[in-house]
């Protein structure tokens, strides 16, 4: 029997490794990107399914609390974590519409969404990201695959994090290291101005 569980380190060492050389441009775009808004006085929104949903809670709960150094507060708010407004939205109008109601209700131009999809198909992310165009709310997708449907409507302003793996696991297993490059990117670049 194969050792999967060795495998499966061998194997996201490998992409790991890989992603570091492919990821540096978006990634650091991305922090450009979040450090401005955030410099303005906007805000970052975030979603995601699933594990997603974790990985965007993980990075608003960063930014709002802390990283590693001692800062303020960074607004920022996931849209997966209420469960009230999530059932109401989904049983009222369709879960289609769970996130994208919420950018409508909560984003302001200037704003940045980090829009998390490990198959870049999910129809409440991709609502989402069409409504924070209307709103010229700039998005920061974080997706895997091929980046589907999701990486075919990027707007110039915004900026693609692909994980270019078939497993699910192996992207969200990025994905985390990719959040944790971007809360410490941010920091470095507001903790200086302080
Ligand atoms: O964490 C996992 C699988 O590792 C699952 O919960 C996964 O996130 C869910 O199936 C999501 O619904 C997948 O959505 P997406 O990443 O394709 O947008
Ligand atoms: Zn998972």
């Amino acid at each position: 029997m194969s050792n999967f569980i060795v495998d499966h380190f061998k194997d996201v060492a490998k992409l790991i490794t890989e992603s570091a050389i492919s990821l540096q441009v978006p990634i650091s775009e991305a922090i450009a990107l979040f450090t401005l808004s955030l410099k303005h006085g906007n805000k970052i929104l975030a979603c995601g399914n699933g594990g997603s949903a974790a990985d965007a809670q993980h990075f608003t709960s960063e930014l709002m609390g802390r990283f590693e150094k001692e800062r303020g507060p960074l607004p920022a708010v996931a849209l997966n974590t209420d469960t009230s407004l999530l059932t109401a939205v989904a049983n009222d109008y369709h879960f289609k519409q769970v996130f994208a109601r919420q950018v409508y209700g909560l984003g302001r131009a200037g704003d940045v969404l980090l829009a998390i999809s490990t198959s870049g198909n999910s129809s409440n992310i991709i609502a989402a990201v069409e409504a924070a165009h209307k709103l010229e709310i700039s998005v920061v997708m974080l997706t895997g695959r091929d980046g589907g449907i999701l990486s075919k409507t990027l707007n110039p302003n915004d900026i693609l994090i692909n994980v270019a793996h078939s497993r699910t696991a192996f992207i969200q297993e990025v994905h985390a290291i990719v959040i944790h490059c971007l809360c410490e990117g941010v920091d470095n670049h507001l903790i200086q101005l302080d």
